[in-house]
């Protein structure tokens, strides 16, 4: 592979968009019993993310995650190898204590994106989700250890691969975050 490892899927070129994509099911990484969890709907918002708390797979600088209602998401198989990660964070992150694959994690607390899980879509046994695209949180790889001087490169390598680089999330999103705050302060102030 040329270059920086940004995460498999993106590495490979990955361009894959069913629009038939109806959900699926995602396997931990364990040979022998692994976690099942079936997402019964599409994913949205996919997209590479650069924070500490994602999981990601061996090598990768990015995870790859995106979101599906959590009324869509259950666990069908092996849930006792689950624990959540940090009970304190706004995703509640369940990992496997196996394997360390994150297989869902449901926003439960009031938050633009309450009754969201994050999943990682390349858990999927199948195939055509929707490619990431953009990548969230770039400048937080640096926390994990990345080179300082190295981000240059690795914002170019995410714009050739077709993923704008934020860091935070994309302007979209950060919108849709703001206009969820304004209308909770219109609501709270209307209580006052
Ligand atoms: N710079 C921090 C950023 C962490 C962060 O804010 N992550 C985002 C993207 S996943 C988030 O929404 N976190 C909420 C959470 O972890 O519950 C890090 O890398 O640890
Ligand atoms: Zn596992
Ligand atoms: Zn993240």
């Amino acid at each position: 592979m040329v270059g920086i490892g940004i995460h498999p899927t993106v590495d490979s070129g990955y361009r894959a968009t069913d629009a038939t994509f109806s959900g699926g099911t995602l396997v931990c990484q364990c040979t022998v019993n692994p976690v099942k969890v079936r997402v019964s709907s599409d994913i949205a918002h996919n997209h590479a993310c650069g924070c500490t708390k994602c999981w990601k797979p061996k090598g990768a600088v990015f995870s790859v995650v995106a979101v599906a209602p959590t009324e869509n998401v259950e666990v069908i198989e092996n849930a006792d190898k689950l624990a959540v990660v940090d009970a304190a964070a706004l995703i509640q992150r369940h990992a496997c204590k196996a394997c360390g694959v994150h297989m869902h994690g449901p926003v439960e607390r009031e938050h633009p994106f309450q009754g969201l899980s994050f999943i990682h879509p390349e858990r999927f046994e199948e195939k055509g989700w929707a490619q990431p695209g953009f990548a969230a949180f770039v400048s937080s790889i640096i926390e994990a250890g990345f080179a300082p001087e190295r981000m240059k490169l690795v914002r170019s390598q995410l714009k050739d691969s077709g993923l704008e680089p934020y860091d935070c999330l994309s302007p979209a999103l950060m919108d849709y975050i703001a206009t969820w705050t304004a209308k909770k302060n219109d609501e709270l102030r209307g209580e006052r």
